[in-house]
């Protein structure tokens, strides 16, 4: 399998390569030259597969080329194995239209795990294979620093240094991140929010000179290993309601969305033939998504402080890569739209291509109240206490699946993360044992003011 950019100026590529390139070279994102088309044979091959079997597989597809297939055993094994349930991603019943895919069983206890895990791995498999320099540079609004940093802290060859908006992430994810006292960590807290950390490393990436100087490698979805690993657990979970004897034909999946790249890993799967109905987008009242969907304009709103922060997000990464399937995969397209969005701050569509859009994803944005009136409706009512990411998700699939639907909402992360908001309606919870921990451990992070020149300055003394 070979990867190409979205934007078409970077001549075809093997997977390491695209792993180690992240934001492709032309400023576009990497995506497979060719989707794999799955038969019902092979969906049904798939059904009996553990998780970390049909993890093999799916990566098969797309790595085999370029890792033996043992060494890719052992990289799918190791990630998983730091798991807390043997089911890796459990499915949990809330009601007969409603199931729960619990992807934070993971170190970090946050979805990022599922694909960081390996990921880290990876990049440790790279720098030991290759003799290469892996040094990481990643953005965060929370929940990707903390997993990334768990992934590579302490692994020999690799530097890893995350920006994340100061103040603007929960005490518990900031506690993750900033408590690893190890010597290739650095944790930066920009005066900003998660746009600007984002902008800045893009910045810092499309400067080619500078990323191929200094060996700069991504952690975030624009690094396509990320969205591939993410495409297991759709299979996943449809495997176990079919178990169940719930799955019908088709069902919906719900998506807590902020950098696209969650519900553009089940748009994949979907493309490549797992049955899915509906596509649900949920959004926080950062919404230019939803907007998007809804209107066919994507254009960044004023920025908003809710009680899902990982999802305070205006511009979404992985948007450009679904624009690149939207319009048949014409890079030449994507290169111009994404041209007209810097110019002008906004891309418009409308008429054949916005019907495209609204068939291939159901949109809603979740306002704060109601984020919470799902948590706390959700903990009397069935007994299940949500974290406030899956909780919109939850509220977007209570308005957009029709009667007799069967929904699998993501959750992303365990409630423990965001006690902050939980508290707000009189819901006390117990800590985890690991993340309890965390309250008595000194913290190491210098916050910056966030200019490029500045975060450069940064990463030269470090690197
Ligand atoms: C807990 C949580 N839920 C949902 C999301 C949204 O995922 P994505 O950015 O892949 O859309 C994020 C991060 O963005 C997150 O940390
Ligand atoms: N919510 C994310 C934002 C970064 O998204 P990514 O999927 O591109 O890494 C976070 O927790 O940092």
């Amino acid at each position: 399998m070979k990867y190409i950019s979205t934007r078409g100026q970077v001549a075809p590529i093997g997977f390491i390569d695209a792993v180690l390139m992240g934001l492709a070279d032309d400023g576009g994102l990497l995506v497979p030259e060719r989707l794999p088309q799955l038969s019902q044979d092979t969906l049904q091959q798939w059904q009996k597969l553990s998780y970390t079997e049909l993890a093999l597989e799916v990566f098969s597809l797309f790595m085999k080329a370029d890792i033996p297939r043992e060494d890719l055993k052992k990289l799918v094994d190791d990630s998983y194995g730091t798991f807390r349930e043997e089911d890796v991603t459990p499915v949990r019943r809330i009601h007969d239209g409603l199931y729960v895919l619990e992807l934070f069983h993971g170190p970090t206890f946050a979805f990022k795990d599922v694909a960081l895990q390996f990921l880290g791995n990876l990049y440790s498999y790279i720098s030991r294979r290759n003799n290469s320099i892996i040094h990481i540079l990643g953005a965060t609004s929370g929940d990707t620093g903390a997993s990334a940093i768990e992934g590579v802290r302490g692994k020999e060859g690799i530097r890893i240094c995350i920006l994340h908006p100061h103040g603007k992430v929960s005490k518990v994810q900031e506690l993750q991140m900033t408590t690893v006292d190890s010597a290739n960590v650095l944790n930066l807290a920009v005066e900003g929010t998660f746009d600007d950390c984002q902008r800045i490393i893009k910045e810092l990436f499309a400067d080619v000179e500078f990323k191929h100087q200094y060996h700069l490698r991504a952690i975030n979805s624009i690094n396509i290993a990320r969205i591939l690993a993410q495409t297991v657990y759709y299979f996943y979970a449809y495997f176990r309601l079919v178990d169940q004897g719930v799955a019908g034909d088709k069902i919906n999946f719900s998506v807590p969305t902020g950098n696209f790249g969650d519900i553009f890993a089940g748009y994949l799967a979907q493309k490549m033939g797992l049955p899915v109905n509906k596509l649900i987008l949920a959004t926080n009242e950062n919404n230019i998504l939803a907007r998007f969907v809804n209107e066919g304009v994507y254009q960044p709103g004023e920025f908003r402080g809710t009680h899902s922060p990982s999802m305070d997000i205006q511009v979404a990464s992985n948007f450009e890569r679904y624009l690149f399937y939207l319009y048949g995969e014409d890079a030449a397209k994507v290169a111009a739209l994404m041209a007209q969005f810097k110019a002008d701050g906004r891309i418009a569509i409308e008429g054949e291509a916005l019907a495209r859009v609204q068939a291939d994803f159901a949109a809603y944005s979740v306002e704060n109240e109601a984020c919470l009136d799902a948590i706390e409706g959700t903990h009397k009512h069935q007994g299940y206490l949500l974290d406030p990411h899956t909780a919109c998700g939850v509220t977007a699939a209570a308005h957009l699946a029709a009667a007799g639907e069967v929904t699998v909402a993501l959750s992303t992360a365990h409630p423990a993360k965001f006690d902050e908001s939980i508290r707000l309606r009189g819901i006390r919870q117990t800590y985890p044992a690991q993340i309890e921990a965390l309250f008595n451990k000194p913290q190491f992070q210098k916050v910056v003011g966030g200019s490029n020149e500045e975060i450069k300055a940064e990463l030269l003394r470090f690197f």
